[in-house]
Parts: structure tokens; C-alpha cells; sequence
């Protein structure tokens, strides 16, 4: 029986009869609806929140936000009570598909704000108004606390005179740093930690205190200097052009940090540039560019190390954005690590062409910020959204720091930014 049913599934657009089904992009529950509504850049901005959508009951004891009906069956499922959802582990104990198809409300009772719900399966409900009008809310509002959204300060060279730092002696190692460290970085998409100890040891707690330090194919806290210890250009001493790390993991790193220990020599000067101040540049002046840059999937690889050839498990573009709300989410750029361009080989003169122009942007000088790292300033940066490089350099040059998860920080971040309350009420309906 499953042998037939996976004869019938459709492969590179012919019936196939293999036993590991394979889905091809003509299968029709593949396509979306519309095509992906990436023709804007947004940044959130709070000024765009729309009023809250009134909250009603309608006849036939149908809730309603907005002009938006909310269906029973997402309320019932949706029910916020210690027995449908674990107190302690926020999980869902209630088995959705034990839900009556029929379920409805019996009875309801308002308070100032709440709606008491008794299901005609004789459990009983409340929500909350904030709750039930999160529902009917457009799909950006809604991602806000999700996504953990602020609205993003665009920087170029200028940032020079207005690094955002905190001051490690005023904070030493708590919670308080990490909360602004991180609130910082969420809006500039870098911070530095000055006067901070200049060990290692003291630069690892203070990563470790945002989240757990990621392990790979480097290890985890990594502390290097130009003597190939890795197979990367990264661990010698020419220059290396703004580029984001890990494009070739499927989840490259969110947050990134370089603490320069020593350097006794010329050069070694360190780069950091906007990608999204960059991406808006484009987007203004090539909308078309930025278009081809959005939809061509690009490969990336790091085979440099014996035994290992890392590549993601799909080809991404240079600027990934939220397919719902259209939000540029990550940028993706190393040109030392790029593999295959996925598009025919006969067309990727059109994507080269938008690469040059995104590739002249990040190295106008408006928008290159360059400094010399010095000890006891530690940089910490959103590698989903700034690029970093170095010049040449000679002498002994020595940096440690560490990769972070994406997830891993901005739950760090959303919690102290929104806090628990917030990030736990949207989880349904924001
Ligand atoms: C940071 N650390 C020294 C560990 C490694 C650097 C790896 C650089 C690599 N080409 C990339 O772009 O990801
Ligand atoms: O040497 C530097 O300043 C940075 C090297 C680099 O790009 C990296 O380690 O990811
Ligand atoms: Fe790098």
C-alpha cells in the first residue's frame, strides 16, 4: 500500500516509483498562494502598530476580534488553564484532536478584562482581552515579540564617534551588563564591553553569561593567532574583506566576539560594516539587485580541514528575509566561502551583477567603520546582520571570543527586553 501510494508522487515532474519519496517544486501544495512579498525592506518601527481590534461576542456565541471571527476550535486548543497547559513546563497537556469537531460555547461572562468561556465540553476557559486581540493583529505586529523586534539604528562610518559600549567596571560580570549588552547590540547590531579584564578566562565567562558557546569544527571558545592551527584564512595574517561567519552552516552563528589580546606588529586593523544600512542603500538605489539577491540561492562550504567539507543543507540567499512579513532577517556573505550560485548556469550573469553592486556598497568608505582592537574591549556583534574584516597585519597577533547561537541570544534578549510575562502571553496568538 505505501509502495503505491509513493508510486504516485510526483519527482522532477515524472511519476516515480522509488521508495524514498522525493517532492518536486510542481507538486501544487508546495507553491505558495502568492509569491513571496519581498518586493520591500521593512524595519519594525513602533509608529506602524495598529489600534488594538475591539473585542465582541457575537450571536451564536461566536467570539470576535475585530472583524475577525476567532474559531472555537483554536480557542479551546488555545486555553491558558494549569490542565491544558503544564504550569511548570509551558507545555500543551491537552490533546487537541480530543477536541469535539463540534465544540461551542455554552456560555460566556465578560469581566473588565477577560472573556470566561464554558465549552460544550463542560471545561471552562478565560482570556485575557490583551490575548484574544493579539489574534487579529496584522502578521508583523505579531511577530514583534516573537522575532524579539526593535527598531534598528542604521550606522556607517560615522558610528566611530559614538561606539556603543557599556563600561565593564560599572556592571563587572551580571545579569544588568548582559541585559544591556544585549539591548545594544539588538538595536546597533554590535556593543563593546570596555575596560573589561584582558584574559581569556574572564572573556569566556562573560560570553558564557548571554548563553552557551558554540562548538565547532574550530572548537568552542577559540583563542587564535596566524599559524593555520585551522585550515581558514581566517587563522593567517592577510587581509580578509566584510564577510559574515558560518554562511556555510545551516544556522550560522547569531552573535560573534573578538577580544584582541596581543598584536606586536603593523596593520590588523578591524572592519565592520551595516549589512542591513547596506541592504537599504541597495534597495533604494537597485530595488532590482536587491531582488535577485533576496530569491538566488547561494551554497557555501569550509573544506579547508582534513576530513571535513561543512555546507549547509540548502542553499540561502545573500538577504533572507521573513517570508510573512517581508522583514530582511539575516544576511549571508562570504565571498571566500561561496560554492555553487543555484540558477541556470546560462543566467547567474544576473546575479553577479547585483553581487557587484551590494559588494561596491559594503565597501563604499561611508559605510566601512574601521578601528584597531586594543585589550580590555571586548566587541560582541549580530553576525546575522554585521560584517567583519581585517587588514593585513605582521607580528604576533592574538584574539580570543566565541560563536553564540541565534536562538539562544535573542531568547536572552527577549526575556530581559519584554520579559517572561510578555514572551509567554504571545505565544498563541502573537
Ligand atoms: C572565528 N574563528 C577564528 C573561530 C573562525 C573563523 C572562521 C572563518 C570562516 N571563514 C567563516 O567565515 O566562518
Ligand atoms: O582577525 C580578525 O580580526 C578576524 C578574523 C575573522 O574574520 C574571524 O575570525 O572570523
Ligand atoms: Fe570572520
Amino acid at each position: 500500500m505505501a509502495a503505491r501510494v509513493l508510486g504516485r508522487i510526483r519527482c522532477g515532474g515524472k511519476s516515480s516509483n522509488v521508495p524514498f519519496p522525493c517532492f518536486s517544486a510542481s507538486i501544487n501544495w508546495q507553491k505558495p498562494r502568492r509569491p513571496t512579498p519581498i518586493h520591500h525592506i521593512r524595519f519594525y518601527s513602533p509608529s506602524r502598530i495598529q489600534n488594538a481590534p475591539s473585542i465582541g461576542l457575537k450571536e451564536g456565541a461566536k467570539i470576535t476580534a475585530g472583524t475577525k471571527e476567532i474559531p472555537n476550535i483554536w480557542l479551546r486548543d488555545n486555553c491558558q488553564c494549569a490542565t491544558c497547559v503544564h504550569p511548570d513546563t509551558k507545555q500543551r497537556l491537552l490533546d487537541t484532536f480530543l477536541i469535539p469537531k463540534d465544540i461551542h460555547i455554552e456560555n460566556t461572562s465578560k469581566t473588565e478584562d477577560a472573556i470566561k468561556v464554558q465549552w460544550s465540553d463542560g471545561h471552562m476557559s478565560e482570556y485575557s482581552k490583551a490575548f484574544l486581540e493579539d489574534t487579529a493583529r496584522p502578521f508583523l505586529d505579531r511577530a514583534i515579540v516573537r522575532q524579539g523586534m526593535v527598531p534598528p539604528q542604521l550606522w556607517g562610518a560615522e558610528i566611530h564617534d559614538t561606539l556603543p559600549h557599556v563600561h565593564y567596571p560599572e556592571f563587572g560580570n551580571s545579569p544588568a551588563l548582559v541585559k544591556s549588552v544585549l539591548n545594544i547590540i539588538r538595536t546597533y547590531g554590535l556593543c563593546t564591553i570596555a575596560a573589561a579584564p584582558q584574559t581569556p578566562e574572564e572573556t569566556e565567562k562573560i560570553l558564557s553569561s548571554i548563553a552557551f558557546i558554540r562548538e565547532t569544527h574550530y572548537g568552542g571558545f577559540y583563542d587564535f593567532t596566524a599559524d593555520l592551527a585551522s585550515k581558514d584564512t581566517a587563522y593567517t595574517n592577510i587581509a580578509l574583506e566584510a564577510h559574515t561567519d558560518n554562511t556555510y552552516f545551516s544556522d550560522p552563528a547569531g552573535l560573534q566576539a573578538f577580544h584582541l589580546l596581543e598584536h606586536d606588529g603593523e596593520g590588523g586593523e578591524s572592519l565592520l560594516v551595516d549589512g542591513f544600512k547596506v541592504a537599504a542603500d541597495l534597495k533604494r538605489e537597485d530595488p532590482q539587485a536587491y531582488d535577485v539577491l533576496a530569491r538566488t540561492n547561494v551554497h557555501s562550504h569550509a573544506s579547508g580541514n582534513e576530513g571535513i567539507s561543512i555546507q549547509p543543507y540548502r542553499g540561502f540567499p545573500v538577504l533572507q528575509h521573513d517570508p510573512v512579513t517581508g522583514l530582511l532577517l539575516q544576511v549571508r556573505w562570504n565571498s571566500s566561502d561561496r560554492a555553487g550560485i543555484e540558477l541556470p548556469v546560462d543566467e547567474v550573469e544576473i546575479w553577479y551583477d547585483a553581487a557587484r553592486k551590494w559588494d561596491a556598497l559594503l565597501k563604499k568608505e561611508e559605510n566601512e567603520y574601521w578601528h584597531k582592537m586594543t585589550p580590555g574591549s571586548i566587541l560582541i556583534f549580530d553576525n546575522w546582520r554585521v560584517l567583519h574584516g581585517r587588514s593585513a597585519f605582521t607580528g604576533k597577533r592574538r584574539i580570543c571570543g566565541g560563536y553564540i547561537n541565534r536562538d539562544d541570544w535573542i531568547s536572552k534578549f527577549k526575556m530581559g527586553y519584554f520579559g517572561q510575562d510578555q514572551v509567554m502571553g504571545k505565544l498563541a496568538s502573537g
